[in-house]
């Protein structure tokens, strides 16, 4: 049964879905990162939100690790390369809390108009300061969106229900669906110039980090006011400050500090400041969505190897993982076959070419072809999984191809995998029979049909009379019992396969002894 520890305060609704589908569950926010190390290693799933930091030093002790689901958008506190280096897959909810935090963040801009928080404080004290409050409107106003997703679209469309101007710099929003928002896409420099509030809903990446600095907020109009409800680190929190206390900015609402938990940060001081301590998500509808979406997603990915919103994997739907599953064993096999047949040589691999024929073409290939590079890179380098495989092809300079063909040949359905070295060209195929059983049914152009077994040995030999005797009578003689048998040749008399599966791994010195038999070109014990 797999096991799954959440380490942030989710909403109970996650563990009773864990609980539900047969998953065993711990919950224990608040886990210090020493002993969030400790236990690490018992669990094969992490559930997440912010507070808990994924580090490398975390996923080191984590063996069993599969998949940490993060009950929310951002991923800022997790080491995805390091996950992913470690073939563990990093799923996120990416609408559940979006709703939540763009109003969030309409709130905050409010409050900063109104300098509500101040004149709340205050009436409370019995002060009675109707004067000392008077604040600005938003309607008719300029609103600068840094980033216009999920959130920012939402942002959007509640501004310009209030009335305001919206622009908006996003790299990536097409003139399209801007014009669907019915906000202004434009350059940063003109949205610094031209906005009253700015609102950032970006990701921290290293283009976006201080993307308000000492240099672009001085390009701001004087007295314009910030939003940040996205990540702390955006905003350079020494530069604002500086500005807050010039005037430059008139205020500044937060959400998210370049520290968290954020208990004595210098802003705090200032009257133009409103905090909050990263309450972006902070509603009982939200928190309900992300919780029961995360545990939805880790349990599917568990139980069945369907992939839903994964950073750092390609999708597999709920409906295509039954299909696709004898498929992805088909390709790790057939890669397995290859990557033990190279593994003895030690020249690099250049090409990995995935060809898809007949039903096979028409599936998601994506996770297919990472099954299959995972199955040729594991014998070579250990440990590569569907999630790291195609990452590890690419840093050692592997091209990857994958290509498609209409069914030609006998098979309704084929899987060729060919590998390129400086040396030799390996090529293998095999099909599903009786629906979804792995079969070999070539190696290297010659056709030799052969079931996938836990203990196999390959043999390559010359067709000549004699050597299928030797052969069997040397196994005999070490004890080793032939479960199936299975040959192949290119011509009569020419180059020849013979596949053997066994009840156990081959006994130490068995392999030598083939190696020596006449007519014996080569001889390999495989596992799968
Ligand atoms: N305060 C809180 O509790 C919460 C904060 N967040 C944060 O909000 C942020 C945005 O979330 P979503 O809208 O869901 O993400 P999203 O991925 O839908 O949108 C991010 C947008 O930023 C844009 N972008 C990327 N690089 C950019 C750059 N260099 N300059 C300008 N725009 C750039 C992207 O094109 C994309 O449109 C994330 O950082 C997330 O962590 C999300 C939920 C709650
Ligand atoms: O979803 C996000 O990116 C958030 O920042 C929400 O953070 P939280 O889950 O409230 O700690």
């Amino acid at each position: 049964m797999p096991r799954v520890l959440i380490s942030d305060k989710l909403s109970p609704a996650a563990i009773a879905i864990f609980e539900r589908r047969g998953i065993e569950v711990d919950f224990k926010p608040g886990l210090a990162p020493a002993e969030l190390r400790a236990i690490i290693g018992e669990y094969d799933g992490l559930a997440i939100r912010s507070a808990t930091k994924v580090t490398r030093e975390v996923l080191e002790v984590a063996p069993r690790l599969r998949v940490v689901g993060r009950a929310g958008i951002g991923v800022d506190n997790v080491d995805v390369t390091s996950a992913t280096a470690r073939g563990v897959v990093v799923m996120n909810t990416p609408y559940g809390n979006a709703i939540t935090t763009a109003e969030h963040a309409i709130a905050m801009m409010f409050a900063l108009a109104r300098q509500i928080p101040e004149a709340s404080a205050s009436t409370k004290a019995g002060k009675w300061e109707k004067n000392r409050f008077m604040g600005v409107e938003l309607f008719a106003k300029t609103l600068g969106l840094i980033g216009c997703g999920n959130i920012g679209s939402i942002v959007a469309d509640r501004a310009v229900g209030l009335k305001m101007k919206v622009v908006a710099f996003d790299p990536f929003l097409s003139e399209k669906r801007a014009l669907e928002l019915g906000v202004e896409k434009v350059e940063l420099e003109e949205l610094l110039v031209r906005a009253d509030f700015v609102t950032l809903h970006t990701p921290l990446i290293e283009q976006t980090r201080n993307i308000l600095n000492r240099e672009t907020i001085a390009k701001l109009r004087r007295g314009a006011r910030i939003i940040n409800c996205a990540r702390g680190g955006l905003v350079d929190e020494v530069a604002l400050h500086e500005a807050l206390v010039s005037g430059q900015i008139a205020g500044a609402a937060l959400d998210v500090f370049e520290e968290e938990p954020a208990t004595a940060n210098p802003l705090f001081a200032l009257e133009n400041v409103v905090c909050t301590p990263h309450l972006g998500a902070a509603t009982a509808e939200a928190q309900e969505n992300v919780a029961l979406q995360v545990a939805d997603q880790m349990a599917d990915f568990l139980l069945s190897g369907a992939v839903s919103n994964a950073i750092n994997m390609p999708s597999v739907s709920a409906e295509e993982a039954p299909r696709l599953k004898p498929y992805m064993e088909l390709a790790r096999h057939l890669g397995a076959l290859v990557g033990q047949l190279t593994a003895s040589g030690d020249d690099a691999i250049r090409v990995i070419r995935i060809e898809y024929e007949g039903h096979a073409a028409e599936l998601n290939r994506k996770p297919l072809t990472a099954a299959a590079l995972a199955g040729v890179l594991t014998p070579l380098m250990g440990a590569v999984n569907m999630v790291n495989a195609p990452v590890v092809a690419r840093e050692r300079g592997i091209d990857v191809a994958e290509t498609i063909h209409e069914r030609t040949g006998e098979y309704h359905t084929l899987i060729r995998l060919t590998v390129v070295t400086d040396a030799q060209t390996r090529s293998v195929e095999g099909t599903l029979v009786a629906a979804d059983k792995p079969r070999l049914v070539s190696i290297k152009g010659i056709a030799v049909e052969a079931d996938f077994a836990p203990h196999m040995l390959y043999v390559t030999n010359h067709d000549k009379p004699g050597f299928i005797g030797r052969f069997g009578t040397a196994l005999a003689d070490a004890g080793v019992n032939i479960a199936t048998f299975h040959l192949g040749r290119a011509s009569e008399g020419g180059d020849a396969i013979c596949l053997v599966s066994l009840d156990a791994p081959l006994p130490e010195g068995v392999l030598a002894t083939v190696r020596t038999l006449p007519l014996v070109v080569q001889a390999k014990d495989l596992s799968f």
